[in-house]
């Protein structure tokens, strides 16, 4: 097989294997995907070339992979494990299920990037090629060595080179990467495409290692599909970024996501859970935040703490704390000296976030013992891993812009799908809700204003459906993901109208007790009161009333009639309803004459003698309304 002989730009590149100092790797005067000059015919003869599938920018994908480090690049030393600068390009190049060499000279990969540390997969399942480019930092760090600092370096090359690669994959130590997704996550505001960080616990040279399956899940992950988070890939995994921890040291299973499914499993082949994938709703341009504030620590619960320990971590500079308290966020209730001390120290601005030590569930108020720091000032934490609580408090604090209230009600939102539970009360918004996702996702809906309109679309349809089938459980539901109970469908029906038709009492007693209005019309001037009566709904109907609902003016006035037509036909309970109603029994109908009246003519015995006892009680009363007719005898 004739060889192809590197072009001089690589050959110079080898010499120098840390070329890309300035950390920008796009190759000069290239767009993306541009179309590459094709092989010379010259080149036809050679031996293999027509197996190889002919290169197309549509079929291919760019990705940047920074290696800041960790065990996957490490050889062991006289002092034991420490990173190997310089050594993984040329490593991978010589895994073929990491590169296709053939494929990398047939394409001009290498003239055409200028770059020596670009290599390329072979075809996907999904018949993608993947090209990465690998950004190697110097020195290379254990993630133990990490700072805040790198976590700014990071982002900055993501941002530098964002519009270039189609995906980011950051090599990293297992130990801290937890921190540093974390932090990512907040960092990469309006985030458009994948960033996922991965790393190994066996270095990547050795004959038995996990790095191999974890570079290459990460990069397929990274190329081939648009899942706009801060990730992490692990032994067949992919969390989000800012859900995880490490929880084992020695086994290739190190990482679990306590509180949220996994975004995707690589099995036969890549699952997605595309409905755990954070939506950002935003049409704001991706941009990183470096700044971070640095005042902030992490400061665990243990029996007998002294109140003096806590004192001292409190001092200022510090500006921001996680309290890893016991339980669903717990701590005595019975020291006043410790509670004291936290008191002070959000009195005087430190924001304390109470985060579980547990490794799953959430903090609530459920016991004494929590709600203490509540009255202490601390914000709860909800179901945030303590990685994800101080990087947000890093990021949050960083926002000199902000009050210092803001900045507490920016730590109780959701900013990244850091946390599934709403804090202090705040509600999840419907724009949350995975079923408005999905509507949304297949009407091809990206825009927070076209997501709100089609919720606000849905909710009535949704909150009515519930109402009328008397189903209490969903209206909750619906209702904890923002949607309004009050508001009516295009006919203006509430979900009231709708229970009351229904005569569901216990649905009915619910929406009152959300706020519902009685005095809602829909667009025939029915309230829920006409509903129920129409219906026939007694107890619905006392409910309603008791609540304040009453006829209008112009409804009593048309009653008559109908008052009439039911003394006609002899229905007492109908009349009773009217009664119950607050209707007035007495009102003459369209002809002048009233409902005793018309039962007396018609023979309707029963119905006289109700509506006699009906107008001795109103007397007795000393009801307002006049009587329009006469107890009648028969
Ligand atoms: N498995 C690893 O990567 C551990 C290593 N000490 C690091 O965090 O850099």
């Amino acid at each position: 097989m004739a060889e192809y002989s590197r072009p001089n730009t690589l050959g110079r590149a080898l010499s120098h294997p840390t070329l890309i100092e300035t950390n920008d790797v796009s190759p000069p005067n290239v767009q993306l995907h541009p179309r590459r000059r094709r092989k010379p015919s010259s080149c036809s003869s050679v031996e293999n070339l027509d197996r190889v599938s002919t290169p197309s920018p549509e079929n291919e994908s760019r990705v940047l992979v920074i290696n800041t480090g960790g065990t996957i690049g490490m050889t062991l030393r006289d002092t034991g494990y420490a990173p190997k600068a310089n050594a993984l390009v040329e490593s991978l190049r010589k895994l073929p299920i990491l590169h296709d060499e053939l494929y990398a000279r047939q394409t001009y990969l290498y003239e055409y990037y200028k770059l020596e540390n670009t290599l390329v997969l072979p075809p996907s399942k999904l018949n993608k090629r993947i090209i990465y480019t690998i950004l190697e930092y110097s020195p290379l760090l254990d993630s133990s060595n990490m700072t805040t600092d790198d976590w700014g370096r990071i982002g900055k090359d993501i941002e530098k080179n964002y519009e270039n690669f189609d995906g980011f994959v950051i090599l990293h130590g297992t130990d801290t990467m937890a921190y540093t997704a974390s932090a990512l996550s907040f960092m990469c505001e309006h985030l458009g495409k994948p960033i996922v960080l991965t790393g190994s616990q066996v270095p990547i040279y050795e004959l038995r290692n996990d790095g191999r399956d974890n570079l290459l899940g990460a990069l397929l992950i990274a190329g081939q599909f648009v899942i706009p988070e801060v990730c992490l890939y692990f032994y067949n995994k992919l969390y989000r970024g800012n859900r995880v921890t490490k929880v084992d040291a020695s086994s290739f299973n190190a990482f679990t996501s306590p509180n949220l499914p996994p975004l995707a499993t690589a099995e036969v082949d890549f699952k997605i859970n595309w409905d755990t994938v954070w939506r950002a709703n935003t049409t704001a341009k991706f941009q990183v935040r470096t700044e971070l504030n640095r005042n902030v620590g992490l400061l665990r619960l243990f029996p007998g703490i002294t109140a003096s320990t806590v004192r001292a971590f409190l001092q200022p500079p510090m500006q921001g704390v996680v309290l890893e308290t016991y339980g669903s966020g717990n701590a005595p209730d019975n020291r006043p000296d410790l509670l004291e001390e936290l008191s002070k120290a959000t009195n005087s601005g430190v924001i304390i976030v109470n985060c579980t030590q547990c490794l799953r569930g959430t903090v609530s108020a459920s016991y004494a013992t929590g709600r203490v720091l509540m009255d202490a000032g601390l914000l709860a934490g909800g179901d945030m891993t303590p990685e994800a609580s101080l990087s947000k408090l890093s990021y949050v604090l960083a926002k000199k812009e902000l009050t210092l209230d803001a900045q507490k009600k920016m730590m109780a939102q959701n900013l990244r799908g850091e946390m599934s539970a709403d804090l202090e009360g705040a509600k999840l918004c419907l724009s949350d809700s995975r079923f408005i996702q999905v509507i949304a996702k297949s009407l091809s809906v990206s825009c927070k204003e076209e997501l709100e309109a089609i919720r606000d679309a849905l909710t009535p349809s949704l909150t009515c459906a519930a109402a009328k089938i008397g189903d209490t459980e969903a209206l909750v539901a619906l209702k904890e993901m923002g949607s309004d109970l009050r508001l009516g469908d295009f006919d203006g029906r509430t979900p009231l109208h709708v229970a009351a038709c229904e005569g569901h009492l216990r649905l009915v007693q619910y929406l009152l007790n959300q706020g519902a209005s009685v005095h809602a019309k829909d667009r025939y001037g029915d309230t829920p009161l006409c509903n129920a009566v129409r219906f026939r709904h007694k107890d619905v109907v006392r409910l309603l009333r008791k609540t304040g609902a009453h006829f209008s003016r112009e409804q009593l006035e048309e009653a008559g009639s109908e008052l009439c037509s039911l003394a006609a036909s002899g229905d007492k309970e109908g009349l009773d309803i009217w009664r119950i109603a607050g209707a007035d029994l007495t009102r003459p109908g369209y002809d002048g004459k009233t409902a005793i009246e018309v039962a007396q003519a018609a023979g309707n015995k029963d119905v006289v003698e109700v509506l006699n006892s009906y107008m001795n009680s109103k007397t007795m009363n000393g009801a307002a309304i006049e009587f329009t007719a006469k107890p009648a005898l028969l």
